[in-house]
């Protein structure tokens, strides 16, 4: 993880002018994150990860519940990071002020059995609340959605911003960080490599089928049979009911999603400080296929998503796969469209 030497001079903090507050993000890398559902299963290991990034100056943990103890118990470790706990509706506008970017894990788990669409009932109301809060206290913040069902939430969030008024769809990502490890960590054991070197694009989005790992596209280029193909693959788009049915009804990926999202939550701010060449897969408002949304290669930078990067070749199973998870897709988006304008 590249958290590594960005430690903060001093001086920022006399900065008060927003054009010098913004050139001193820029040169000290001081990054004010707020984590939505702090006190969850995600959002405890995903506190504790931002709480050791250097790039961050201040940490805001938001839950409807438990920060208080969870703010306490971080605040003790002597890294930069100041942490701050904001519990229930009327904390939240405090808790939101000011951020750079936000984090939302915030929503219930699958319990085995369930598809993450059975949690658009609960997860929808859930994410557009806090977005309408996003909208009206830091409008400018990139916003990382991690509550599923993802390839809804997203299309929720992107509503919640359009009635607002505030809707840049350069600032609005779905997390599918956990599917890239996935595939990386899979292709690895398969063929005994290092997974520090190997890397696996995953489009599409975030359930099921519509989860696309390119193995052909991996770095560096292995040699698969077609089962090996067919079976990485398939473990990669059902590693979330694994890990749900290891956790016999006791939630879903926590610590592999709090590394992931991790990952990603530095990855944009390693943008927003202006390093070049970040590019990471998210589901994002795109116009590389059909769909108003889809998860690809994705450039960050200084506005958030920069640049989107069209699918590249794929073999002829990739493409039948990709052919037979759109009508799916298409379905979860446009449900997520449907409830962001009836609600
Ligand atoms: N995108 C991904 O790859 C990915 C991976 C794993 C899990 N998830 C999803 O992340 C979500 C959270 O999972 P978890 O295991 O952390 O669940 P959890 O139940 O352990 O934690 C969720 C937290 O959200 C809080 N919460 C509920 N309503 C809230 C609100 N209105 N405002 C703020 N906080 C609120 C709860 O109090 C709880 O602390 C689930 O929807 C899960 O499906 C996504
Ligand atoms: O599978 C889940 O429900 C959680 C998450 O989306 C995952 O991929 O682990």
């Amino acid at each position: 993880m590249a958290f590594c030497g960005r430690l903060l001079p001093l001086a920022r903090r006399t900065l008060c002018s927003s054009a010098a507050a913004s050139a001193a993000k820029e040169a000290s890398n001081s990054y004010k994150v707020a984590l939505l559902g702090a006190a969850g299963g995600i959002g405890q290991p995903l506190g504790m990860l931002m709480k050791l990034n250097p790039a961050i100056d201040r940490l805001s943990l938001y839950d409807i519940m438990a920060t208080p103890g969870v703010a306490a118990d971080l605040s003790h470790v002597n890294t930069a990071a100041k942490v701050s706990g904001f519990v229930g509706d009327d904390q939240l506008g405090e808790a939101l002020a000011g951020s750079d970017l936000v984090i939302i894990p915030a929503g219930v788990p699958r319990k085995p059995g369930m598809t993450r669409d059975d949690l658009f009932k609960i997860n929808a109301g859930i994410v557009k609340g806090l977005c309408e809060a996003i909208a009206k206290h830091c409008p400018q913040a990139l916003v990382n959605v991690i509550s599923n069902p993802v390839n809804s939430t997203v299309p929720i969030a992107a509503g919640v911003f359009k009635k607002a008024g505030t809707y840049d769809p350069r600032r609005l990502f779905g997390v599918t960080t956990l599917d890239v490890v996935r595939a990386r960590t899979f292709l690895s054991e398969k063929k005994g490599l290092n997974p520090a070197g190997v890397d696996v694009p995953v489009v599409g989005g975030h359930a099921g089928a519509t989860i696309l790992p390119l193995f052909s596209q991996a770095v560096p280029k292995v040699d698969l049979t077609q089962a090996e193909v067919e079976e990485l693959t398939k473990r990669t788009q059902e590693g979330g009911t694994e890990v749900v049915q290891a956790k016999a009804g006791k939630g879903s990926a926590t610590l592999s999603m709090a590394y992931a999202g991790a990952l990603f939550a530095d990855a944009c701010l390693q943008g927003l400080s202006g390093k070049k060449d970040v590019i990471q897969c998210a589901y994002v408002a795109s116009q590389i296929t059909d769909l108003p949304f889809f998860a690809s290669k994705v450039r960050l930078g200084k506005g958030g998503l920069e640049e989107v990067y069209d699918l590249g070749p794929l073999s002829d199973y990739e493409q039948k796969l990709l052919a037979e998870m759109k009508e799916q897709l298409k379905c979860n988006i446009d449900k997520g469209i449907k409830f962001g304008q009836e609600n």
